[in-house]
């Protein structure tokens, strides 16, 4: 029998919220997740890795490799483009190897929309308050206050997407919100490992009912 498909996770809510903090979570929870590292033409942080956080480039660079087909889905956000890369992603998921995407909602909806689409699991975070989540990107450290302001500016623009996922959690607590996210992945990768199984199994109960029902 074929392998099955491996599932693609996609991670998204406004800058702050807590996807990148969950994504890691979820990593160092299951080790055989792949992150999907996206390119970037955004300057890095300290401390962001080239490579493991994300695969930094210019525009001209980033511009080929959309030309190219080489991305799986790319948008412009927050004055700076970036997409994930299609050929880790393929390898990944004909292994049967799961890959988390931490994207916007511009990006969910291109792989939803693409030939992967029925393999996707999509989780929308939202802040427990818009003052929170102020706070959070302003703790976190990272932001020049403008940044800061760009970011909160838009905010709005990403949640007013967030009915389009198959699960909305608020990230309240995050503890609790690792926890519902990997009782979420555990829930779909059994609900995906029973289907063919079961479609077997109720062919055959159907065919013993008809036999005792004649
Ligand atoms: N469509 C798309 N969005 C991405 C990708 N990588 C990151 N993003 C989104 O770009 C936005 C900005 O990311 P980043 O610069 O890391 O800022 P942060 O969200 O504040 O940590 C976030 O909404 C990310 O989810 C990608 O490959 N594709
Ligand atoms: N549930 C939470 N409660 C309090 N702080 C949080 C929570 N989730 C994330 N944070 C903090 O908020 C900041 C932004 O989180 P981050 O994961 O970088 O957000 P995003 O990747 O969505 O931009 C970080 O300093 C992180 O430690």
């Amino acid at each position: 029998m074929a392998q099955r498909r491996g599932l693609l996770i996609i991670l998204s809510s406004p800058s702050g919220a807590g996807k990148s903090t969950l994504a890691r979570r979820l990593r160092d929870w299951d080790s055989c997740i792949l992150f999907s590292v996206s390119a970037t033409t955004r300057p890095p942080r300290p401390g962001e890795q080239d490579g493991v956080d994300y695969a930094f480039t210019d525009e001209q660079a980033f511009k080929g490799q959309v030309a190219d087909g080489e991305m799986l889905e790319h948008a412009h956000v927050f004055g700076n483009w970036y997409g994930s890369p299609r050929a880790p992603v393929q390898a990944a998921i004909e292994e049967g190897q799961d890959v988390l995407f931490d994207i916007d909602w511009q990006g969910a909806q291109q792989i939803r929309n693409s030939a992967l689409g029925q393999h996707t699991l999509s989780i929308f975070l939202l802040p427990p308050s818009i003052s929170e989540l102020r706070r959070r990107l302003e703790s976190r450290g990272q932001d020049t206050s403008k940044t800061i302001a760009r970011r909160m500016q838009k905010s709005w623009d990403e949640i007013s997407h967030w009915d389009g996922y198959d699960f909305v959690l608020v990230n309240d607590d995050l503890d609790h919100t690792e926890e519902r996210l990997k009782t979420i992945i555990t829930a779909t990768r059994l609900r995906r490992s029973q289907q063919p199984d079961l479609i077997g199994h109720v062919r055959r109960l159907q065919a013993e009912f008809e036999e005792q029902q004649s």
